[in-house]
């Protein structure tokens, strides 16, 4: 299949207008970059990625010399302030973006182009509005010529696994929002793919449903041990969610922090208001508190905004 319409160049990247420092600059001032090691466990593993768009006003470096890498069954997040790259480094995960230069890899081999053992959840749950919850979710089942009655097995299980089995012949606009999003997960999760790449899903639900999904996600993670790349703009979500978290700079992103997050699982209501969820949020915090920090600012600034 042919890589997207996005078409990074290779042009090495260029420096933009400087941005106002933040307190993530001053971290990378002092600190070396933090280094994930890849070992043979790894399931994603990026090396020295270069991803450099080609717009109107030059190149826009997005992505330089990243590398990282995910282990079989982690749940990894991805913090960063608005426009540092982590779209970027999702889209690079999916095989739907080719990088300009480095390399990434899924499960052993070299992401050439769309892959069939990825999953993918959007921040909009994206579903086809003529098709109920069930065909919705068998798209994957489908749209990879996978077995129709195994795929119907896995659909049920997933559906049962995220509440809706009472609703599989219902239609998109009879879901609530939150409803829709699980959708969207068990569509994700069809197929079996090694990895589930979560670009913000929860960003455009209400508080309370975020945090009921947010619930929702760690059971279903509990559950299923999948390998997870799952990024936010939220500290708690990030910590409550992950196993690890790493904090990406302004762009073009570079590691500024990897945090192993220490809370046992499986985590409940609890956790949230035990005094170790607060001390890391505090430590994440810490990162993105600068003067012009707002959240939804923008990155040609430079701030650093995430949800608190
Ligand atoms: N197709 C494109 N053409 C030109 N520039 C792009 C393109 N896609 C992304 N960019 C730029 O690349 C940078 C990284 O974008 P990306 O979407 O990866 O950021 P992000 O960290 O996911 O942002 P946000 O948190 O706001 O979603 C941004 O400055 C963005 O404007």
């Amino acid at each position: 299949m042919p890589w997207s319409h996005v078409s990074p160049t290779s042009t090495p990247p260029v420096s933009s207008p400087p941005p106002r420092p933040t307190r993530i600059d001053a971290v990378l001032a002092k600190t070396p970059p933090a280094v994930t090691v890849a070992t043979s466990r790894a399931i994603f593993r990026a090396e020295d990625l270069q991803v450099t768009y080609r717009s109107s006003r030059g190149p826009v470096p997005a992505l330089s010399g990243f590398s990282t890498a995910l282990h079989e069954g982690e749940f990894l997040s991805v913090l960063g302030p608005s426009g540092c790259g982590k779209s970027t480094l999702l889209k690079v995960a999916s095989g739907l973006l080719k990088p300009s230069g480095g390399m990434a890899e899924l499960g052993g081999t070299r992401i050439e182009g769309p892959r069939k053992d990825v999953g993918i959840v959007f921040q909009h749950a994206t579903l086809l509005p003529w098709q109920t919850v069930l065909e919705n979710v068998l798209l994957p089942v489908r749209t990879l010529g996978m077995d129709r009655k195994q795929g119907l097995q896995r659909a049920r299980e997933l559906l049962r696994m995220t509440g809706l089995e009472n609703f599989e012949h219902h239609y998109p606009h009879e879901l609530s929002g939150g409803m829709q999003q699980r959708v969207g997960i068990a569509r994700g999760l069809v197929h079996d793919p090694r990895l589930l790449l979560m670009d913000e899903p929860f960003a455009a639900l209400d508080a309370m449903t975020r945090e009921n999904m947010m619930m929702e996600l760690q059971r279903i993670w509990t559950e299923t041990r999948k390998s997870v790349l799952f990024i936010t703009h939220s500290i708690p979500e990030a910590v409550f969610l992950s196993s690890r978290i790493i904090v990406l700079s302004p762009r073009p992103a570079r590691i500024v922090k990897e945090m192993h997050v220490d809370l046992p699982f499986p985590r409940d209501e609890a956790t949230l208001g035990s005094p170790r969820f607060g001390e890391l949020c505090a430590e994440l915090r810490a990162l993105f508190s600068s003067r012009d920090a707002t959240p939804g600012g923008s990155a040609s600034r430079g701030s650093a905004s995430t949800s608190h």
